[in-house]
């Protein structure tokens, strides 16, 4: 696992727009050989976005040859509801680079048969081959896209219930109501994200913090899905280094966060690796 260690979260944004880039870049993309992306919605990539949206109109990235999968989408929320996430793509990326529509997946949480829509989006993207680079974030409990605690290591996209505890948290779009918030999400399954060639996770503050350190230290177990990116072989997590004031927290219970700090004062680097 390579383990990025920022200061903040625009550093964390800009790293993950400029990896994505090289990676696009490096692969010539064409219309008959696709860059194929991952994507995820929620606070964290939003710097991201803003990045990506910057180096596009400076002319470095095209995103004419690439193809983009979505992670999740809620069940029962109209696409055009403003916290889709349709919504959120389009308002927050898509309607600002040059990705023709044809290329853009995105799951249908309103779909009359949910079980074949997922086995539909399953397809899709092996029809492609494999997903080059799944960028994604990280739940307060550890959860992988919509991967909640105790699914399976093995899952596929399918659809899943949504725990009290990710209510909660995304009820902060829904006026801060948790009836608002959907019941139930379709979702990426945690073998779909295993399968793409590389995994990119991004993760922004204190309230992650457990989370991380459950990746790098943790055990791999299925009630924290981000523990899965121990079994892959090319997981980068790119994190911020949350102000000291505000997360004392974090500093207690994360020695990762110490060893940051430790490495770059020590030996004056920015990346490091992890077995
Ligand atoms: N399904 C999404 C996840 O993909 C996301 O990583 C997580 C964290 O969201 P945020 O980035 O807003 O903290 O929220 C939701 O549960």
């Amino acid at each position: 696992m390579r383990l990025i260690p920022l200061n903040t979260a625009a550093q964390v944004g800009q790293w993950a727009a400029r990896h994505i880039v090289n990676r696009i870049n490096a692969f010539t993309p064409s219309a008959d050989r696709p860059f194929i992306l991952g994507l995820p919605t929620g606070s964290t990539p939003l710097e991201a976005y803003k990045s990506l949206i910057e180096l596009h109109k400076a002319g470095q990235v095209s995103f004419k040859h690439v193809v983009t999968f979505n992670m999740d989408e809620y069940v029962g929320l109209p696409a055009e509801h403003p916290e889709s996430y349709h919504s959120f793509m389009f308002n927050n990326f898509f309607n600002y680079i040059d990705i023709p529509r044809e290329n853009i997946n995105l799951l249908n949480g309103n779909a009359p048969d949910i079980d074949a829509e997922c086995r539909r989006y399953e397809e899709k993207i092996k029809s492609y081959g494999k997903t080059h680079l799944f960028m994604g974030g990280v739940g307060n409990d550890g959860h992988i896209a919509f991967n909640e605690p105790g699914s399976s290591l093995a899952s596929r996209t399918r659809i899943k219930t949504l725990t009290q505890d990710t209510r909660r948290a995304n009820s902060r779009f829904f006026n801060n109501d948790i009836e608002q918030v959907p019941r139930y999400a379709l979702t990426v399954g945690v073998g779909t994200l295993l399968d793409a060639e590389e995994v990119m996770i991004l993760v922004i503050g204190h309230n992650k913090a457990h989370a991380l350190q459950a990746a790098v230290e943790g055990n791999v177990n299925h009630m924290w899905t981000i523990t899965c990116l121990q079994l892959h072989a090319k997981a980068v997590m790119v994190c911020d280094d949350a102000p000291r004031d505000k997360c004392a927290h974090f500093r207690e219970i994360n020695g990762i966060a110490a060893a940051f700090q430790y490495v770059q004062k020590n030996y004056n680097i920015s990346v490091f690796y992890f077995l």
